[in-house]
C-alpha cells in the first residue's frame, strides 16, 4: 500500500499524493515566497519534519536554483542549536522537497496571538537569535533576511532561525551589493544601493526583531513603502515609553544608520539588557563550539507565560530529551537516508549536491576583529578543511565580484576541485581607512613614490568601474615588472574601502605572484 501511495507521487498532483519518500504527507505548515511548507510525518518511526517544497518548475529559474542551494549548502554545514537542521534533500517530479527539522511556530504567530512580548520573554528569544546570527557571521554567512516568519520556535521555546535562501557568505574586506530581504527589515545601505557589510545588515534586522517583539510594531511605519524606506534611511522611529531604558538604548544601537557606528555583534552580547537574565548554558560553556560532528542542544527554556502560547504547560512533553530520544534524525545527517524502506524511497532521487556545491567546507576562520580589516575570500575551488583564510577570489573585478556575492552567479559553473583549468591569476586584498579618500591617495602616493614606483596615466573609465579614485602603480626592477591598482570605495562619510590589487598586463601576464606580494609588503610595512 505504501509503494502504491508513494507511485502517485510520479503521476499525481504531489498535494494528492501521502508519500515523499519516506515522509508521509500532513498539514500545511506555512508558505513563503518561494515554497510551500508541509509536516512530513515518518512512515516508521512517527517522527515529524518541515517539508520545504519547491516547485522544480521554478527551479529552472537560474536566481531561484541559486537561493535554493545557497539554503541547502549553508544548513547541511551549520551546526547550532539555534539554526535549523536539514536532514535531507529528496527530488520527485514535481518537487524538490527539503526536510527539516520540524518546529511547532513561528514568531510571527506568537505575535498575532500576543501583540507584544514582555522583556524577560522577549530577551530569551532574542539572545538565541543573536547567538544564531552571531554563530553565522563567524563562519563568513550572513542571514540578510531577518524577520518574524523566520524566527521558528518549538514548545520548549528554542529558536532556530530558518529560511538562508537569501544569505550570503562574506569574506572579510569585501561587501555585498544585492538589494534583498524584506522592505520594513531592509537596512539604509541596502535601501541605498550601496556596497554593505552582511554583519551590519543582519544587526539592523536584530534591531528591528528586537522592536517588533517589546512593542508589536515595526519601528519605520508608514502609509506607503517609499515612505518607510525613507525613514529608515533617516532613523526616524520612536521608541514607546513602556520599553525600559536599557531596551531602548540597545535598540538605538542596533538601529544606527550608519553601519560604521552600528553596535557589534559583540558589543550586543555585552550590553547590560542581554545579560540582565541568565543566557543559554551552552553559550557560557562552549561558546563557539558546534563544529563537532554531534549537535549540541540547548537547555530547554520553559517561559511560563509562553508556554501558554500552545496550549501547553511549561513541564509537559516537549523538553529537550524527549526531543532526541529517538536520534535517528536529530544526530544523522548526512548519514541518514531515504532507503529506510526501499518501496518507498525508489523513485526519491537524492540530489548529488557534492557535484554541483560551490566547492569547499564553510570554514571556521578567524573573525574580522581577527584579521584587522585585511581582506580575505574563498576560493569556489578549494577541497582541503580548514581552509586558508587568505585565499583567491573567482575574480577580483568589483562588478563582477558583486555578482559572485549577489544572487546571479551561477555556482553550476564553478568546477569542482579536481578541475584542472590553468586559471588567470588574480589577488585582491582590502584595507579599510576613515580619512578622507584625497588624504588616503596622497599618503599612499608618498610611499609608493617612496617604494621607487612609477605611475600610470589616469584609468579610463572602462577601468575605474565603481570606484571614485584610482591610482595606477608599476614597480620595475631587473627580474619583474608589477603593476598594482588601488581603488578607493566610499562606504560613506564615515569609512572608505581601499582595494590593492595585481593588475596584470597582456605583455606581461602575472604567472609569479610572489614579486607582487613582496611589493604589497613593502607598502603595508611604510603605510600601517
Ligand atoms: N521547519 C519548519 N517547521 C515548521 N514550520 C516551518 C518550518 N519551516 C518553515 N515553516 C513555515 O513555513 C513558512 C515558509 O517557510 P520559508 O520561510 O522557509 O519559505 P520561503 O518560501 O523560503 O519564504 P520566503 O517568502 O521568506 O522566501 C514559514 O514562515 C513557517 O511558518
Amino acid at each position: 500500500m505504501q509503494t502504491a501511495a508513494f507511485s502517485s507521487v510520479e503521476t499525481r498532483n504531489v498535494d494528492e499524493a501521502q508519500f515523499i519518500g519516506p515522509w508521509k504527507l500532513g498539514r500545511t505548515l506555512g508558505e513563503g515566497n518561494l515554497a510551500k511548507v508541509k509536516l512530513g510525518i515518518h512512515w516508521e518511526t512517527e517522527e515529524r519534519v518541515a517539508l520545504k517544497m519547491i516547485r522544480n518548475a521554478e527551479m529552472e529559474d537560474e536566481c531561484i536554483w541559486n537561493h535554493v542551494l545557497r539554503e541547502v549548502m549553508i544548513l547541511r554545514k551549520f551546526q547550532h542549536p539555534n539554526i535549523l537542521s536539514l536532514y535531507q534533500v529528496l527530488r520527485v517530479p514535481k518537487y524538490t522537497v527539503l526536510a527539516l527539522e520540524y518546529m511547532d511556530t513561528d514568531l510571527h504567530s506568537i505575535l498575532a496571538k500576543c501583540k507584544r512580548l514582555n522583556e524577560s520573554v522577549a530577551r530569551r528569544i532574542f539572545q538565541q537569535v543573536v547567538f544564531a546570527v552571531e554563530y553565522c557571521h563567524q563562519n563568513n554567512v550572513s542571514h540578510r533576511d531577518l524577520k518574524l516568519e523566520n524566527i521558528l520556535l518549538s514548545k520548549d521555546f528554542t529558536v532556530k532561525l530558518s529560511d538562508f535562501s537569501l544569505s550570503n557568505f562574506m569574506y572579510d574586506g569585501t561587501f555585498l551589493r544585492t538589494s534583498c530581504g524584506t522592505p520594513h527589515y531592509a537596512a539604509p545601505e541596502v535601501i541605498q544601493g550601496r556596497y554593505y557589510d552582511g554583519c551590519d545588515v543582519d544587526i539592523w534586522g536584530c534591531g528591528i526583531l528586537l522592536y517588533l517583539m517589546l512593542t508589536g510594531e515595526f519601528p519605520f511605519e508608514d502609509v506607503t513603502i517609499s515612505n518607510v524606506l525613507s525613514r529608515a534611511c533617516k532613523g526616524i522611529y520612536t521608541v514607546p515609553s513602556h520599553v525600559s531604558t536599557s531596551a531602548t538604548d540597545l535598540i538605538r544601537r542596533m538601529l544606527t544608520v550608519i553601519p560604521t557606528s552600528r553596535i557589534k555583534i559583540g558589543e550586543i552580547i555585552q550590553h547590560p539588557w542581554f545579560i540582565a537574565d541568565r543566557l543559554p548554558s551552552y553559550h557560557l560553556s562552549s561558546h563557539n563550539s558546534f563544529s563537532s560532528p554531534e549537535k549540541q542542544h540547548p537547555v530547554s527554556y520553559y517561559p511560563a507565560e509562553l508556554a501558554k502560547l500552545f496550549g501547553s504547560s511549561p513541564n509537559s512533553t516537549f523538553n529537550v530529551q524527549n526531543k532526541v530520544s529517538n536520534p535517528s534524525l536529530e544526530f544523522s545527517y548526512p548519514q541518514f537516508s531515504a532507503s529506510t524502506n526501499s518501496d518507498l524511497s525508489s523513485s526519491v532521487e537524492t540530489l548529488p549536491f557534492q557535484g554541483i556545491f560551490y566547492a569547499g567546507s564553510i570554514p571556521n576562520s578567524p573573525t574580522k576583529s581577527d584579521t584587522k580589516g585585511a581582506s580575505t575570500a574563498a576560493t569556489g575551488y578549494s577541497n582541503s578543511s580548514p581552509q586558508s583564510h587568505v585565499s583567491i577570489l573567482p575574480t577580483s573585478l568589483p562588478s563582477e565580484h558583486a555578482t559572485y556575492m549577489g544572487n546571479t552567479y551561477n555556482f553550476r559553473k564553478l568546477q569542482s576541485p579536481t578541475s584542472t583549468r590553468i586559471r588567470t591569476f588574480r589577488w585582491h586584498f582590502g584595507i579599510q581607512s576613515n580619512k578622507p579618500p584625497r588624504q588616503i591617495l596622497l599618503q599612499f602616493c608618498q610611499s609608493l613614490q617612496q617604494l621607487g614606483a612609477s605611475f600610470l596615466p589616469y584609468s579610463t573609465e572602462e577601468f575605474l568601474r565603481e570606484s571614485k579614485y584610482r591610482i595606477d602603480a608599476k614597480f620595475n626592477s631587473d627580474n619583474f615588472v608589477v603593476y598594482l591598482a588601488f581603488e578607493v570605495f566610499s562606504l560613506g562619510s564615515l569609512a572608505n574601502i581601499i582595494d590593492i590589487r595585481f593588475s596584470s598586463n597582456k605583455a606581461s601576464p602575472i604567472n609569479n605572484p610572489m614579486p607582487c606580494f613582496e611589493v604589497v609588503k613593502r607598502f603595508l610595512q611604510k603605510i600601517i
